[in-house]
């Protein structure tokens, strides 16, 4: 008997379009500042960095979310499996639809996809860190990788290469900033979530960095703000700002229409520094969060730092 003809490829279509509308979506009800950054920077770009930005929140979930009380090595090694089958093009579910388009898109690398699970085992099994050293890798695994992870979908500037002289010299590589901004970012969210972590038994700030200053676990888990407490944020404050400027040196080497939804989303989430210390460094009984009339003086002088900067 004659089957009638589907049309796949209208239906496919469609669920690319779905799929990045799904992204979209997770993206704007996880993340106001993020969300708010692609919005200022061309479709394209802006359904690859939904796309990306899904895959990462799912990575997070499997360990933080509410299933993670089932989640083991074996889980986040199905989720390797499934990343390698996405950038080998077939998509495991309907959302991954929109990642497979973003890589036939954009030359991201599955790299820094497979350091952030490496991330997310450590998250399952450690709650301390002895050094900043341990620290620093775990922030460049959950956090520096999405810098990675975006750059290519952001672009680099080439247009300074026409001239005769510069043109067998590389091309500018905004990479360490570009991870710097999210070790930035993580920094500033752990400082944000001090006391919700400390009730969940962790602590992600360096053991080594509390013997500096004198301040125990315990004073930590009794949510004790003294002399002692403010020292040591000042201190992590200062340490997350080093990053942050850090990443602004990389900012001018992006291709001209990512640069002010990079310098907005810089300071709006380094705005977070700003409210911990307008909150007296108590992160354990205030939410530090920027409000929007900040957000929105915060606009027009991202908009000139990427125009002059
Ligand atoms: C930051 C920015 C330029 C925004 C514009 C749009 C953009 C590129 C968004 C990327 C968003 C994305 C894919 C995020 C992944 C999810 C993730 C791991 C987020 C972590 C943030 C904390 O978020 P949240 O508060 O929602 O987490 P909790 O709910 O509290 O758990 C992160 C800590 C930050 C992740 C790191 C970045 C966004 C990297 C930023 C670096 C770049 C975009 C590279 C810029 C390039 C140069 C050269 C400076
Ligand atoms: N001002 C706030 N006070 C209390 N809870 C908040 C506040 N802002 C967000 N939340 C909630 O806390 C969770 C984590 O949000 P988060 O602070 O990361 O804000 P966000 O909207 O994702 O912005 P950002 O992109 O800056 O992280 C969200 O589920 C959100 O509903
Ligand atoms: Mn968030």
């Amino acid at each position: 008997m004659l089957q009638l003809p589907e049309s796949p490829r209208v239906s496919s279509l469609d669920s690319l379009k779905d799929a990045y509308e799904r992204c979209r979506q997770i993206t704007a009800e996880f993340s106001k500042t993020f969300y708010l950054g692609t919005l200022l920077m061309p479709e394209e770009k802006r359904r690859a960095i939904w796309a990306i930005y899904v895959w990462c929140r799912r990575t997070d979930e499997l360990v933080d979310g509410p299933q993670s009380e089932l989640a083991t090595d074996a889980t986040l090694d199905q989720w390797e499996q499934n990343l390698e089958s996405i950038f080998a093009g077939h998509p495991i579910d309907d959302v991954d639809v929109a990642l497979v388009d973003t890589l036939e898109r954009f030359p991201v690398d599955i790299q820094p996809f497979r350091d952030m699970i490496e991330g997310q085992r450590m998250d399952l099994y450690r709650n301390r860190y002895e050094t900043f050293e341990e620290l620093h890798l775990y922030c460049y695994r959950v956090a520096g990788t999405v810098g990675l992870m975006t750059t290519p979908v952001m672009g680099v500037d080439e247009t300074w290469k026409t001239a005769p002289w510069h043109r067998d010299q590389p091309t500018p590589n905004p990479e360490p900033e570009a991870v710097a901004l999210g070790i930035a970012n993580q920094l500033t969210n752990i400082l944000r979530d001090v006391g919700e972590d400390a009730r969940r038994g962790r602590i992600y700030l360096p053991l080594e960095d509390l013997a500096r200053f004198n301040y125990t676990e315990k004073d930590l888990f009794n949510e004790v703000v003294d002399d002692r407490w403010r020292a040591l944020m000042q201190f992590e404050i200062k340490r997350a700002r080093k990053f942050f400027a850090e990443a602004e040196r990389g900012i001018r080497l992006l291709s001209p229409d990512a640069r002010f939804p990079v310098w907005a989303a810089l300071m709006l989430y380094r705005g977070i520094l700003d409210a911990i210390e307008r909150n007296h460094y108590d992160v354990f009984r205030q939410r530090a969060y920027v409000p929007g009339w900040r957000k929105s003086l915060y606009l027009p002088l991202a908009k000139l730092k990427a125009e002059v900067l």
